[in-house]
């Protein structure tokens, strides 16, 4: 494998440098009232699921992976009045407030220092915090809801933006408890000093696409999930942006059922080895795909295949081989939506997973996978493993003899 600065062209070259958010004050923010809203299945006890991502964060240092945090860079590029007014507008533009607290709101968030500026652009501001509020928008807010919204789901970093290549795609989130944090994510690839002269593939602004969706498969060949949230409209951008720059010659479409337990393509599959999946065995057989390819300039899409053939094909394999999890049904349902499937590989046969997926960890390991297994039983609550939980931001480049 050779060396890499910023960016990817598969799931499984060596990792070098990963994108993650600590979770912090945003998760405290989670009661019985909001959680369903902002898309976490339960009330996580805090402090134990920080716990947990400093043992996440601690296995990747322990392989020699380089542990960006997001709210770090946050900091640092807050500094900058461009990427203040990028992130203070996106907070602005919540027609909610009405002009009168808007107002109040743009002079508290210009006055505040980069530290506590980013504080309160992760963690949101509850009505009872903000004693300059005023206007009408303000008075009528009951009081347990938020002059600016929490983003708990800051922690997935992989949803909001994603490496094709050495181009970065900021996403277009889906869900309205999620749409501000590419604000933070575009602020910081756009005017960061460590993310210079990258150019970036998709933009906030385009059709909705989350990085749980999007898979490297091998240089040259992408899968895009399509269902909850991202859209077949997200797919065929991203299929064009990435086919006309020469990132890709296939992106395949994967239709994935529109269900919280299969939000992402990346919730049912994940790569651990060059040629090697593991996937939710309950939709093995029936995932297809679409091959898009580019024609004189055209996008040309095939007839639907199984996925993992039309995924050989493309990556040029004779099979791509699925790690069987041979999970009666019961077992392999609670191990899916407790993100069995969801694995971060660090190089190839070498995987994080949550330790919670006995099953699943037994069967990855009698298929020649090393698993890292990490703690994550409050980090689940959000639905989302550690796959989910990192954005790569450079893997050396892979080598099919690997
Ligand atoms: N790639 C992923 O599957 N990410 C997990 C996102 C979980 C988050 N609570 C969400 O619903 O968006």
């Amino acid at each position: 494998m050779r060396p890499r600065s910023n960016g990817a062209d598969s799931e499984v070259g060596r990792l070098r440098a990963v994108l993650l958010h600590r979770p912090g004050p945003e998760l405290k923010r989670l009661t019985p009232r909001n959680n369903d809203a902002l898309l976490f299945d339960g009330i996580p006890w805090v402090d134990r699921a920080q716990e947990e991502h400093d043992a996440f964060a601690e296995t990747l240092r322990n392989h020699d992976v380089e542990v960006l945090y997001l709210r770090e860079l946050l900091v640092e590029t807050l500094r900058l009045e461009a990427a203040r007014q990028l992130c203070i507008d996106a907070v602005l533009t919540d027609a909610r407030l009405g002009d009168t607290l808007r107002a109040a709101l743009r002079a508290h968030l210009g006055g505040l220092h980069p530290e506590d500026l980013a504080y309160v652009l992760i963690a949101g501001l509850a009505h009872e915090e903000f004693s300059a509020g005023r206007g009408l928008g303000y008075v009528l807010m009951d009081r347990y809801d938020f002059v600016i919204d929490p983003l708990p789901n800051l922690l997935f970093t992989r949803d909001s933006s994603v490496w094709v290549g050495d181009r970065v795609a900021v996403s277009s989130l889906a869900m309205p408890a999620r749409r501000r944090e590419t604000s933070l994510t575009a602020a910081i690839y756009a005017h960061h000093p460590r993310f210079e002269g990258v150019d970036a593939i998709y933009t906030p602004e385009l059709e909705t696409l989350e990085g749980g969706d999007v898979l490297l498969m091998a240089p040259g060949v992408v899968a895009v999930g399509t269902g909850e949230r991202t859209t077949p409209a997200g797919v065929e951008r991203l299929a064009r942006n990435v086919l006309g720059s020469g990132l890709a010659r296939t992106v395949l479409a994967v239709p994935v059922a529109q269900d919280r337990a299969t939000m992402h393509l990346d919730t049912v599959c994940t790569m651990v080895d060059a040629d090697a999946v593991v996937m939710y065995p309950n939709v093995v057989d029936e995932l297809h795909a679409f091959a898009i390819r580019l024609a004189e300039g055209d996008l040309v899409v095939s007839s639907p295949a199984p996925f993992v053939e039309l995924a050989a094909e493309a990556m040029g394999i004779d099979e791509l081989r699925i790690i069987d999890t041979g999970l009666d049904p019961v077992t392999a349902e609670r191990e899916q939506w407790d993100d069995g499937n969801n694995t971060l590989a660090v190089a190839p046969r070498l995987a994080v997973a949550y330790e919670r997926n006995v099953e699943t960890n037994v069967r990855l390991e009698a298929a020649g996978i090393e698993v890292l297994r990490i703690p994550g039983s409050e980090l689940g609550t959000g639905r989302g493993g550690p796959r989910c939980m990192s954005c790569p931001i450079a893997r050396d480049s892979l080598d099919l003899n690997d």
